[in-house]
């Protein structure tokens, strides 16, 4: 580079000019080892100038000094920026003047200028019809345009500083283009002017050519005649092949090849991660196979930077860099021959081999595409000397939440052979499929080919595990393109602003101080914490109060501070004082907004993270469901139950993608849920052959309470099988591909159930629901399987003790009285809450005050339809069928329904009466039911007077003799 050379004069040459020179002839010291590698060295390095060099670098550099200057640099960088559009304007005026200009440029030397200049025609004057004439009539005719983006190149480079491209690849490939495309022309107006052409016609052509590509084309053809063709098209394959440095051709494969394949279909899908893993198994690949030693150095692509981000980034793939600054100093004048390709230009011709030996066929026309693709390429490369796949049509996910998203490598090619496979058409989802990953849309246009690569590799491996490759397996795959939801979505209600006056609180204090005083109780000090609903007062007590005697004045208390509301803490866990939440006159709405937009909520590090609200001093209050591990919410009707349930939805949906987490939504109610039937196909489990996601029949609710559980048996046992002591460990292993899927092994979503009201379920249902309730609770933490029951009625018929005893976190809104707050809660103080969002949280022994988020419909409306209108998976994730029972049975009789008849009664009946044995075993062994239900049938069978009472041991008798009787029994009961 042109920089060295000024430079390297200045630092060896005075140190050595200053050494004493060995006399010529004098022999050298026999013993002087450590000069001999500095003799090599010299050797090997440019001969060393004989004088000092002092003279010519002081006088080379002021002489050229102004180079450095950075205004020269400007000046000259403008200088051809705007040359580049006299240029064009030029050279697109002589298209239409060229040849009313060309008598006048040639007469220029006996008319005067300015009557020339008066005469031309060019939009730029004289000048321009000179310049026009030099370079397109006389030289490379329209190929002549091909200086315009050298010269413009030149400026930009000079006057940013930067460039995504070297100046040699740009000056190669446009000098080349100029002189290949003139002489290609030349020979074309050549073929067309024969000796009887129309001299118009030769004589409008002539620009098309140019005097350099006509004379060149004519001389070739009297040498070769119509080798010309060939030797072009030699030319181009050569240029190609050298410049674009390709060394593999797939002319056996006639189509693209599969690499080419997998490397177009990755790119297309925008995973560059993924391209970048192929691209460097198939040049390895490649390397492996020719053993060839390749005179360009192979050119490795790695990712650069940070990838773990919310949603698809743009993933740079850079070669070595340039440093900077060679970039910047002097840039124009350094490079002024062809050289090696840059960096920049390394990267764009490693991914061209693909795309050239992909049309090698049809040589001619393929070449010129590849141009076009490395052009393409190149120009798409990041900012600096290196080569990026961009993600073009993917924005940005929020900022503001960073949601945890495995890191995006993806591919789950496998190193060796497989992965020059090409990427298999994607499957149908198997009916009995429950992992999503399996699942891929085949929405036209929307299928990411590159997932169903993916997935259909795993599924057709049968490779011992050992042999997998070391390439993460991504769940997020099949929805690569998801897009969390933004902030946007939902209502901006500004800053909030302090709604406790001073005077309010100073009010407040006064009477509390008072109160105390009347049942002789001293303050010692006394501190106020404003938040959002109440505000709390912190009281120390003088010395030699008893805490008890505080607590028991509560009432008292309340009464003379006339609010409703009050709850007194006595003592404050972890505090020595005492304190009292007084309802704020004006209460502040916490918006859901304020709370996601907080960096505690978007950048946390939890798993399933719910962010409530906040506390009593302000705090955003967010816990992580995974650890809770389930939770029981209550509280009477309107005090804002559903807005929690809402906001425990949205916290979860704003932070994990489809691919990891479902949701089992039960919805007795039919209308509180049904909002989220949107995210069906991204977010919802459902019973196979169910039409809807969202449960509101409580009957569907068992065989989904059961399907549960079989889920959790089969999660318990895969994770015992891969030796994981929970979900996350077992999720890791997999998606460290150590865990075979030919072995039933899976990515396991985490799945919330929610039901909104178990009152209803627990009254239509009891036992049925409590059980598998209780099961799940018990057992379904480690496993991934969460729930979260809400109740208007806490009461102990609802509530169960079994239920509770596994319910550790616990929240209420406002119930209507003490017991259901101790019920719930196992304390009072739910009881006094204000209501709207109010909301006490039991983890274990604490109990802490939050204001729920409001999170009001529209929002969730706007925010099921940003996710529902996304590429989804085919259909709800699928749990497992329950065979058999549709309904179970408690085994009560009192519990049973006359009106309805269980679907298997007749059949039921039959079997009964055929065998003359009035057995529950029987039914269980004849038509395959569970106990349950097949008590459940016995009672019913009993109530139409088929069987006769329990008696104890013994089977019940068979009141019914025949069949025949029987039918008749059957066709006289109601439909
Ligand atoms: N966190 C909150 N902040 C402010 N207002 C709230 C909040 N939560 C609820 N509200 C107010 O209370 C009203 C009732 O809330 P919500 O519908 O959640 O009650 P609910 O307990 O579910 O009642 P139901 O059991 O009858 O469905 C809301 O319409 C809203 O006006």
């Amino acid at each position: 580079m042109a920089k060295n050379t000024y430079r390297q004069p200045t630092s060896p040459a005075p140190s050595r000019a200053n050494e004493p020179r060995p006399a010529r002839n004098q022999p050298r010291p026999a013993a002087e080892p450590a000069r001999e590698p500095r003799r090599a060295e010299a050797k090997a390095a440019p001969k060393a100038p004989r004088k000092p060099l002092k003279l010519p670098s002081v006088s080379l550099g002021n002489a050229f000094g102004f180079l450095r200057d950075r205004r020269f640099q400007l000046f000259l960088g403008f200088f051809f920026l705007l040359t580049s559009i006299y240029l064009t304007i030029a050279f697109v005026s002589f298209l239409f003047t060229g040849h009313a200009d060309q008598s006048v440029v040639e007469s220029l030397g006996s008319t005067p200028t300015k009557e020339a200049g008066q005469e031309s025609g060019n939009w730029l004057g004289l000048l321009g019809a000179m310049l026009a004439q030099l370079l397109i009539h006389k030289g490379f005719g329209v190929a002549a345009f091909a200086v315009i983006p050298i010269v413009f190149f030149l400026g930009y480079k000079i006057v940013f500083r930067r460039a995504e491209l070297s100046l040699s690849y740009v000056l190669a490939l446009c000098l080349f283009t100029m002189g290949w495309l003139s002489l290609l022309l030349g020979y074309v107006v050549l073929t067309i002017e024969a000796p009887d052409a129309d001299p118009a016609l030769a004589h409008s052509l002539d620009f098309l050519s140019g005097g350099i590509g006509y004379e060149a084309a004519l001389w070739l053809d009297s040498l070769i005649g119509w080798g010309t063709v060939l030797l072009l098209a030699f030319m181009l394959i050569s240029f190609v092949v050298y410049f674009f440095n390709v060394t593999t051709l797939n002319l056996g494969r006639g189509k693209l090849g599969d690499e080419d394949l997998i490397f177009a279909l990755e790119a297309q899908s925008q995973n560059a991660e993924a391209a970048i893993q192929n691209f460097n198994a198939v040049v390895a690949a490649e390397e492996d196979e020719e053993e060839e030693a390749d005179p360009a150095p192979q050119m490795t692509l790695r990712r650069v930077g940070p990838v773990a981000t919310p949603a698809p980034q743009p993933v740079a793939a850079a070669a070595e860099p340039e440093p900077e600054e060679d970039e910047a100093e002097v840039p124009a004048i350094s490079s002024g021959s062809i050289n090696s390709p840059a960096p920049a230009f390394g990267a764009a011709a490693a991914a061209v081999p693909l795309a050239v030996a992909s049309t090698a066929s049809s040589a001619l026309a393929s070449a010129s595409g590849t141009m076009a693709a490395a052009g393409a390429a190149a120009t798409s490369a990041a900012a600096g000397p290196s080569f990026s796949f961009e993600t073009p049509t993917d924005p940005e996910p929020v900022a503001a939440l960073p949601a945890r998203v495995p890191t995006p490598l993806s591919m789950a090619d496998l190193a060796d052979d497989d992965a020059l496979l090409p990427a298999p058409a994607p499957r149908e989802p198997e009916a009995t499929s429950h992992t999503p990953a399996l699942q891929i849309d085949t929405k036209p246009g929307e299928l990411d080919p590159a997932a169903g690569a993916d997935m259909a590799r795993i599924a057709d491996d049968d490779e011992d595990m050992e042999t997998m490759p070391a390439v993460n397996y991504d769940p997020t795959l099949d929805l690569s393109r998801y897009q969390y939801p933004t902030l946007e979505l939902l209502n901006d209600y500004g800053v909030a602003k302090a709604q406790v006056s001073k005077e309010e609180l100073e009010a407040n204090k006064d009477r509390i101080v008072e109160t105390l005083g009347h049942y002789g109780i001293n303050i010692a000090s006394i501190k106020a914490t404003i938040g959002p609903t109440v505000t709390l007062y912190e009281i120390v007590p003088d010395a030699g109060v008893r805490i008890s005697k505080i607590k028991s004045l509560e009432d008292d208390i309340a009464l003379s501070l006339a609010a409703l509301g009050i709850r007194i803490i006595a003592p404050i866990p972890g505090k020595g004082t005492i304190g009292i939440e007084v309802p704020n006159t004006k209460k502040e709405m916490v918006s859901i907004r304020s709370v996601f937009a907080t960096e505690k909520f978007a950048n946390t590090e939890m798993d399933l993270p719910i962010a409530f609200g906040r506390t009593i001093t302000n705090e955003v209050f967010v816990v992580d469901l995974a650890k809770m591990p389930h939770l029981l919410m209550a509280g009477a009707t309107g005090q804002g139950k559903s807005v929690g349930l809402n906001v425990i939805l949205a916290s979860l949906l704003y932070k994990r993608h489809p691919a990891t987490l479902k949701f089992v939504l039960v919805d007795p109610k039919k209308v509180e849920l049904s909002i989220f039937n949107k995210i069906e196909r991204h977010f919802l489990a459902k019973l196979p052959d169910t039409e809807e996601a969202i449960i509101t029949d409580t009957k569907k609710v068992v065989n989904t309470l059961n399907s549960l559980c079989m889920e959790m048996d089969k999660r318990y046992d895969l994770l015992k099988d891969a030796g994981c002591r929970n979900l996350k460990e077992y999720n890791r292993k997999f998606i460290e591909r150590r865990l075979n899927p030919k072995k039933g092994h899976r990515f396991m979503p985490f799945i919330v159930l929610v039901i909104d009201e178990l009152a209803d379920l627990m009254m239509t249902a009891g036992k049925e629901v409590e059980t598998p309730i209780a099961r799940l609770a018990q057992l379904a933490r480690a496993i991934g399987i969460h729930l979260i029951v809400a109740t208007q009625r806490p009461s102990v018929n609802v509530i169960t003790g079994i239920i509770k005893a596994n319910f550790p976190c616990r929240i209420s809104f406002k119930v209507t009285s003490k017991i259901d707050s101790r019920t719930i809660l196992d304390a009072g103080g739910a009881d006094q809450l204000v209501g709207q969002g109010d909301m006490l949280i039991s983890q274990g022994s604490d109990i802490i005050r939050v204001q729920c988020a409001f999170i009001d419909t529209p929002e969730v409306d706007r925010l099921c339809d940003y996710i529902g209108e996304q590429q989804g998976y085919p259909d709800a994730y699928l749990l497992p069928e329950v065979v058999g029972e549709s309904g179970g049975g408690s085994g009560d009789a009192e519990d049973f329904d006359p009106s309805s008849r269980d679907s298997m009664f007749e059949e039921a009946a039959r079997v009964i009466v055929t065998h003359q044995q009035g057995s529950t075993s029987l039914l269980q062994r004849r038509l395959k039911l569970g106990y349950n239900r097949a008590g459940r049938l016995i009672d019913q069978l009993e109530h139409f007077g088929i069987v006769g009472p329990f008696e104890g041991s013994k089977a019940r008798e068979v009141l019914i003799p025949d069949e025949g009787s029987l039918e008749q029994l059957l066709n006289s009961l109601p439909k």
